[in-house]
């Protein structure tokens, strides 16, 4: 009796303590036996503090989408241009390939991941490989792939050499049953799409990873995101970067989403931000592994009425997708990030009259010289050449 009583407490503790003390004992049962992700015995499990070095070795994946290059750009001016690693399965145009580290790697090659992450000793992993929403609709067992089985090789990977690993989650992990004005943190989360239900599963993995293995897994629900150089790889929220492009060029617009759809979202710099930040908030501040951030929150009126201020001859049309309408529909209008405020101080620069000025001084429309910069040029004839390209032209509603 006494004995069931000691080993009945001991799962009690190992099921109940955050990152608990089983770690050494308890692994993943697919890293047993004589699989190619055995970890030995005497492995340790014991997170490698970034503070033991001076800065972190850090790997981007899908690093040459929307968000991956001004990642790498604003973590090198951090950690220094070596020590941090852009990877994607695409080819990287001359620029980027001489601004920093680029390595090929595809997060559904394991050893190809693991690798990169032996060889150039990484203890930070930034996730970013993905399928957005529209995309993963249009391609949804390529989007089961990429998000699915390349978070599970990038679980492991992390787990078994102690990474600090960040993976973004998205306003799309909520669906038509949670709270859509505002939506917390902690609610029903029943998306409808496969993007969505792909990045409920990575934040419940990510999660359970670090209750059970110790893994030192942060996560960000991003709003829709809009950056100025960088193009969108096929979402809902596609439309809030497009209108600058669209607006510079021609002054004209064609939206898809209906006018007043109203949609969480927030300018690059302060995502970027908000993911160091969260990084290296110190582990006792982090009350929930996974956070809301919130900017601000529009309808295409309203990001149409703002631009008008700037380009008075500038005119907005609707032409609405049903599948990108039916999406936006059920993602959350406003979001709460209370928690984030509360517990790391996350605070937003940028408002609704700040991005439009950032993003249109940009592209130069305040000089009345409506301008595509080259490198915008370049995102575009990359978009056609590249295999992600291809798969969203061939795959598009
Ligand atoms: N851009 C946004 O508004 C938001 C983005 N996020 C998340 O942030 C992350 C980055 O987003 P974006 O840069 O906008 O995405 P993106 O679609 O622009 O780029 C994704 C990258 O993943 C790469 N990729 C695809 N298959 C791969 C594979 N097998 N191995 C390695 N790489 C592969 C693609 O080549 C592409 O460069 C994603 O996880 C996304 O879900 C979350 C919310 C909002
Ligand atoms: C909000 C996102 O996750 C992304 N921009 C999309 O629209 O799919």
């Amino acid at each position: 009796m006494p004995v069931i009583r000691t080993l009945s407490q001991v799962v009690r503790r190992m099921l109940l303590s955050p990152a608990c003390d089983c770690r050494t004992s308890v692994v993943p049962t697919r890293f047993l036996g004589f699989s190619p992700r055995q970890i030995p015995a005497d492995a340790n499990f014991h997170s490698i503090s970034v503070t033991e070095t001076d800065h972190p070795c850090v790997l981007i994946t899908g690093g040459l989408g929307q968000l991956g290059v001004g990642l790498a750009n604003f973590l090198r001016k951090r950690f220094g241009k070596d020590n941090v690693i852009l990877s994607d399965i695409r080819k990287p145009p001359n620029h980027i390939f001489h601004s920093g580290p680029f390595i090929y790697s595809d997060i559904l090659d394991y050893k190809n991941l693991r690798e990169i992450v032996v060889n150039n000793r990484i203890t930070w992993l930034f996730h970013y490989s993905a399928l957005l929403s529209a995309v993963g609709e249009a391609n949804v067992s390529l989007a089961r792939d990429v998000n699915i089985t390349g978070l599970h090789n990038v679980l492991d990977v992390a787990t078994e050499h102690n990474l600090r690993l960040f993976v973004p989650s998205t306003i799309g992990a909520f669906g038509p049953t949670s709270p859509r004005n505002p939506t917390p943190d902690l609610c029903i989360q029943r998306p409808r799409t496969i993007y969505g239900v792909s990045k409920v599963h990575a934040e419940l993995m990510g999660e359970y990873y670090h209750y059970r293995y110790g893994l030192d897994f942060r996560c960000l629900r991003y709003p829709g995101i809009i950056s100025a150089d960088s193009q969108p790889g096929g979402g809902t929220t596609d439309y809030a970067v497009q209108i600058f492009h669209d607006a510079t060029k021609n002054g004209k617009f064609e939206c898809n989403l209906k006018p007043n759809t109203r949609l969480p979202m927030m300018y690059i710099d302060d995502c970027l931000r908000a993911t160091l930040e969260v990084m290296e908030a110190p582990e006792k501040s982090l009350s929930m592994r996974t956070y809301n951030i919130n900017a601000m929150s529009f309808t295409p009126k309203e990001l149409a009425q703002e631009v008008l201020k700037h380009v008075p001859e500038f005119q907005i049309t609707y032409n609405v997708d049903a599948v990108r309408q039916a999406i936006a529909d059920s993602w959350p209008m406003n979001f709460d990030d209370s928690n984030a405020r509360k517990d790391w101080g996350w605070k937003h620069d940028f408002d609704l009259p700040e991005l439009v000025t950032t993003m249109l001084n940009f592209h130069g429309s305040d000089t009345g010289l409506p301008k595509l910069t080259e490198n915008i040029k370049w995102k575009s004839a990359c978009n056609l050449d590249s295999c992600q390209g291809k798969m969203i032209k061939f795959f598009m509603l």
